[in-house]
Formats: structure tokens, sequence, C-alpha cells
């Protein structure tokens, strides 16, 4: 395919070294399936890059990471925008749509032992760190004795307080680790029955001016096609339970089968602030409809007991 664009097509990014890292790998695709084609690629300071101090579920802001590019890309200062998908609003703003979801990345969760020691083997009361309500919810459920400490800060500052803070592991995503080359620190993947992952984990996403075809052509070949179904069930599920405000929620989409009878089962669960109430199910259908699993599987939850745990997050965000 010869140059479709008569200008260098702008790609924002943060300025973080696993965002960086993210879009020079689109970056990379792109000029492969576009050789003719001029690319620049600009980075911008968003404010959860400028935060670091405070846990980002006290900070409970929604786009943190993906306001000011967003801001960036209606001003036409950029073209489209690089984000890890799990750091992205369900609702977008408007005017702005996803262009492609990239193939995921291994989607678990993972720990980090300095001494090499596995989650069940460490001693009663061991130091691990996440700010993560999802991740803590969970290993409370595993591990209540465990200590759970906040950590902040982009990948390389948290590997970083693990040697400080003299802690006794870490808990991050497979896929940052992965992507900056540290797979061989990894001591445990976490299995995702133990620890359903983020919604969208794992997944680089492209997000675009809405109705702007030409960059529409240039990204869309980057869409992967199961990871887009699993990932948009999971986010019809997020979209549907958090109704305006932030809970700890888990999902995992899977497709089973081929062609026209591919099925997409949808794993869920939505834990209360403090972690001791967990509501978890499954939901399956028809992989060509996968809003509508991710909306009943929201709806089943609800009825599960979902509903109890977002009426507690709502008063408690009123006080
Ligand atoms: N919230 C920060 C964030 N956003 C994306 C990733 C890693 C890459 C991914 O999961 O796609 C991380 C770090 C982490 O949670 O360990």
């Amino acid at each position: 395919m010869s140059a479709i664009i008569n200008r260098p097509v702008i790609i924002g990014t943060r300025d973080s070294a696993l965002a960086l890292w993210q879009t020079n790998w689109v970056l990379g695709r792109l000029k492969e399936l576009f050789p003719e084609q001029a690319f620049e690629v600009k980075a911008i300071k968003t404010k959860g890059d400028k935060i670091l101090d405070v846990a980002l579920a006290k900070i409970g802001d929604k786009g943190l990471f993906t306001k000011e590019l967003e801001m960036a890309m209606l001003e036409g200062e950029i073209d489209m925008a690089v984000h890890s998908l799990k750091d992205m609003p369900t609702t977008l703003p408007e005017g702005l749509v996803i262009g492609a979801i990239c193939e995921r990345e291994d989607c678990r969760d993972i720990f980090i032992s300095p001494t090499g020691t596995k989650i069940e083997e460490l001693p009663q009361g061991a130091k691990v760190a996440t700010s993560s309500l999802r991740r803590k919810s969970q290993l409370w459920k595993w591990r209540s004795d465990l200590e759970l400490v906040d950590i902040r800060g982009n990948l390389q500052t948290r590997m970083r307080k693990l040697e400080e803070q003299k802690l006794d592991g870490l808990i991050l995503a497979a896929a940052g680790v992965i992507r900056l080359g540290w797979a061989d620190k990894i001591t445990q993947y976490i299995p995702t029955d133990v620890i359903l992952p983020a919604v969208g984990q794992g997944s680089i996403t492209i997000e675009m001016r809405e109705g702007d075809e030409e960059i529409a052509q240039v990204v869309k070949p980057l869409n992967h096609e199961e990871s887009s179904l699993t990932i948009r069930a999971e986010r019809a599920l997020m979209r549907t339970l958090e109704g305006g405000c932030q809970v700890p929620i888990g999902a995992l989409g899977s497709l089973q089968g081929q062609g026209d009878n591919r099925r997409l089962v949808l794993n869920g669960l939505v834990a209360s602030l403090d972690g001791q109430k967990i509501c978890q199910g499954q939901e399956e259908g028809n992989a060509d409809e996968p809003e509508q699993i991710g909306l009943r599987l929201a709806e089943r939850l609800l009825q599960l007991g979902a509903r109890e745990i977002l009426n507690e997050v709502r008063q408690e965000s009123k006080q």
C-alpha cells in the first residue's frame, strides 16, 4: 500500500517507558503496512503521570491517563492516541472512537518476589504491594493474612520501591512487564481463576476522531478480531456496572468454537471497596453480540449481590 495521507500522521502517546514502547510497536506495524506514509510521534504528559504520590483509587478520576491526549486529538494536534486499553474509561468523549483494539498480550497478573517466593509460600503477614482494589480484594480472599501496601508510579518506580521498601513482592500486569523486557523477573503468573484481570488488560488500543476516514483506514488493519470481540464484552459489562462510580471490577472474555457458531464466554466479578465481598459470575452467547453478553452478565451480577456492593460504594463516595 502506498502513502494515503498527504502529510505526516501524528501519533500521540504518554511519555512513560511502557507507553513509548507500545507506541513504537504500533508505529512499527504501521510503517510495515504503509511504507510510503510519514508518521510522527508526539509525547504528552497526562495528569496520571504527574500525580505520583496518591493511590489511583483515591484520586478517583476517570481518564487520568487519557484526557490530555483526547484534548490534543479533538484540537487536531495529534491524529490518534495509543493507550493501554485498561486505562481507558468505558465512555469516550463526544467525537472520539476506538479505531482498533490490538492483539492482546498475556492478560494475567503476575507476582514478582525478590527472593523468588511464590504467593502461596509467603510467610504470614508478608508485605505485598499493589494499589489496585481489584487485585487486593482477590488476594485477600486467597491469603487474608498478607499485608497489602499501596504502591504508585510507573513500572520502573514500582520495581525500585520493591527493593527500597523491603517488600516481599509486587503484583503487576504481565503485559507491561513483558513489554519492558523484564519477563525473567516474574516469579509467578497468577491464574485468571485466582485473580481475574482488569477489563482490557494486556491490550493496546488506538483512539481516533470519529468520522476521520483517512485515519480509520490507517488504523483498522491493527484491529485484532478475537481481542476486540472479547474486550468489547468486558467493556460493556464494566460500562453497565460502574454507572458513574469506580468499583473494583475484573472481567475476562474468551472465544470458543469456530465460524458462525463461535461462542463468547465472559467471566466477571465485582468486589467491595474493603475487599470483603466478591460477587462473581459467567455468561455466554454468540460471539457476534459481545455487548449483549456484557450487559447480561452485568444484570446477573447485580442480582447476585453486586447491587449491594455498588450502593455501598455510592454511599462512601458521597461522604
Ligand atoms: N494501571 C497502569 C497500567 N496500565 C497498563 C499496564 C500494563 C499493561 C496492560 O495491562 O495492558 C499498567 C501497569 C500494571 O497494571 O501493572
